[in-house]
């Protein structure tokens, strides 16, 4: 074959017009690009020797090897891959088949600025080399083709290339790029190891470099005749399982995570279906310092076809699930995929709910082992709440999980252990949210509930009532705060103790209008309640309304907080409500009832001073 000309096909021109006459945020891609084909290429080969081994010629061993000539300005990628018959070389690099680019090009706004950027987080396979090059030759030659028929291609990236046959032992290609006058940084061992290492560290196959030695006679850098590994060649998820050792899997863990301690458990599964992918992914045994930072990107790296794409993927997860760590490698996924467009990947969806049933699945297996689960949740236990306002396909699942401290119990306990518990005749899931376990222990609301033997869960995370708020239910009984509306106990309370409750609040009607009178300012309503056994009166907001506690932190963190006023409820028959009658320090007396309930509650009074005036001036 003499040497012919031929034109790129349109698509390909405007691609390379693009490419040479644009800036790049980030030219280093080029390399990542051209060693995926090569490795792709390596993986061509070794399927099609399944059947033909003589393919393998005598070199079964297959690498890729980086090359470069400072004198001649050229850096060579060769692989003894596939490699190319003439007829392919004017296929495959004369024309777009991927998918990847055309999606890419159909995206170029025509503005060189945003498309240069584009162009920076997509790669453009091949054609990458020539944001660095100004002249690209391939020579190949194709498995199982004699040595005569080896083909180069040379391009200076316009118009046309030309292919002409070349005599070429070795099989497989090398990619020969010509740097641009000002691309002499990747003449330098250095610099395309630490790229390598960057991009590439997970391809599977050895990706080889001469090493450097200074030559002191001639006062320059000459290299060794060796070539070394400058990739750890080694794709551990994507190496069998039983291959793979538990000390293998946990040095993984640290190298992805930079964790000093081992993980608690790992999940390694090749996930076949419509849409193909293998997870390894780890529950860490320590939250990180900024575990509460939402903004925080996921902890997992993606890989398509094991070239590392991106770290912190975090499409690929929850964020409530922002704290395990992993790596996916998609079989499907461009190799050029953007964070843009993995939010819109259908694939990508797939494989985020793939992965969130598998850490949920991970921890239901944790679940099972009582004192390990516990160091885990109370790591992380507060922020797999946030699940329950974002994830509602998985709340049943999530709901599970969750522990929490009881009135009863030494010991946090699932809302299952709750229900298995509640005495005949319960129709809800009590619960209370305060500052602090000790004080949700002690809070006044809950003394009915103990006098009566029924447990209420002492809830004291900040998430927890926004959480519980997107939790109505659990296994079809309802969750109510016995902080909230007014408290009906329904069965457990019997008839004669309601109709006793009734009467005295009719005699007692008259104070509490007094009441309503003196605090009409800082209260919705004041009532009676049968809430209260040792402690005279305790505040409650209307169901619906956010909780004081809610409120204060909202306050805290500098959030619009509405307003919230609370109702004063009362015990009856407490002495210190029964002197309210009559009584000519009434005013008082009302105010510091308000007061010691907003204190018993977790809250300050607005007026701490006149409080304690009040309280003096009562005690003397
Ligand atoms: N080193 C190589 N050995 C053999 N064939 C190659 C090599 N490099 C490129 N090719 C051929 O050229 C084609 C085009 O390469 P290009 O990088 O533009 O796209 P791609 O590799 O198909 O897409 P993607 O990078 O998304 O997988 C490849 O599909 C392959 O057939």
């Amino acid at each position: 074959m003499s040497k012919q000309t031929h034109s790129f096909q349109a698509e390909v021109a405007q691609l390379l017009h693009l490419v040479t006459h644009s800036l790049y945020s980030n030219p280093d891609i080029f390399l990542r690009e051209l060693v995926s084909n090569a490795s792709d290429a390596c993986d061509k080969l070794r399927f099609e020797a399944l059947n033909n081994s003589a393919l393998y010629e005598d070199a079964p061993e297959l690498d890729v090897r980086i090359a470069f000539d400072k004198d001649a300005r050229t850096l060579t990628i060769t692989d003894n891959g596939i490699g190319m018959s003439a007829q392919e070389a004017i296929d495959h690099l004369g024309t777009i088949a991927k998918s990847g680019t055309r999606d890419f090009m159909s995206r170029l706004t025509g503005d060189q600025k945003s498309d240069a950027q584009l162009i920076g987080q997509f790669g453009v396979g091949f054609y990458s080399g020539f944001i660095v090059a100004d002249k690209i030759v391939v020579e190949s030659r194709r498995a199982g083709l004699p040595a005569s028929e080896g083909v180069r291609w040379t391009s200076g990236g316009s118009g046309d290339f030309e292919v002409e046959a070349i005599e070429r032992a070795a099989r497989g290609t090398s990619v020969i790029l010509h740097l641009r006058e000002d691309k002499t940084e990747y003449l330098n061992h250095w610099k395309l190891k630490s790229i390598v290492g960057k991009y590439s560290d997970h391809i599977s196959l050895p990706i080889r470099m001469q090493e450097e030695e200074w030559d002191a006679e001639k006062g320059e850098h000459r290299l060794k005749d060796e070539w070394t590994t400058v990739n750890s060649a080694n794709a551990l998820w994507a190496r069998p399982k039983k291959d793979i050792t538990d000390e293998q899997y946990v040095e993984f863990y640290k190298n992805l995570s930079y964790d000093s301690e081992a993980p608690l458990s790992w999940s390694h599964h090749r996930v076949e279906g419509s849409t193909e992918y293998t997870q390894l992914l780890y529950l860490p045994a320590k939250a990180p310092q900024d575990l509460w930072n939402r903004d925080r990107k996921a902890g997992i790296k993606l890989y398509v076809r094991r070239v590392f794409i991106m770290d912190e993927a975090e499409a690929l997860m929850p964020a409530y699930l922002r704290w395990v760590k992993g790596v996916v490698d998609s079989s499907d996924l461009p190799l050029n995929v953007s964070r843009e467009l993995l939010q819109e990947s259908r694939d990508v969806k797939a494989i985020r709910e793939g992965n969130t049933r598998r850490v949920l699945g991970m921890l239901d297996e944790l679940s099972k082992d009582a004192q390990k689960y516990a160091a885990f949740y109370a790591e992380f236990g507060a922020v797999l709440k946030e699940g329950l306002g974002e994830d509602f396909t998985n709340r049943d699942k999530l709901a599970k999980l969750l522990r929490f401290a009881s009135s009863t119990q030494a010991e946090p306990g699932s809302l299952a252990d709750y229900k298995s518990r509640m005495k005949e005749g319960q129709k809800a899931i009590y619960y209370i949210t305060a500052d602090s376990i000790a004080a949700a222990r002690n809070s006044p609301q809950l003394e009915v509930f103990r006098q009566k033997g029924i447990e209420v869960l002492l809830m004291a995370d900040r998430v927890d009532e926004w959480a519980l708020s997107f939790l109505p239910e659990f296994d079809g009984t309802p969750l109510q705060s016995v902080a909230k509306g007014a408290v009906d106990l329904g069965d457990l309370q019997d008839e004669a103790e309601k109709q006793a409750a009734e009467a005295a609040a009719e005699g007692f009607k008259p104070v509490l209008e007094k009441l309503k009178e003196a605090l009409k300012d800082r209260v919705k309503d004041v009532r009676a309640t049968s809430r209260l056994v040792d402690s005279p009166a305790c505040l409650v907001v209307e169901d619906g309304d956010y909780s004081m506690q809610l409120a204060r932190l909202l306050k805290q963190a500098g959030q619009k907080a509405p307003e919230v006023k609370p109702i004063l409820e009362v015990n009856a028959g407490h002495p210190l409500v029964k002197k309210l009658e009559g009584n000519e320090r009434f005013d008082d007396l009302a105010h510091v009832l308000f007061d010691q309930a907003l204190l018993a509650e977790g809250g300050l009074p607005e007026d701490p001073a006149a409080y304690v005036r009040r309280v003096n001036a009562l005690l003397v």
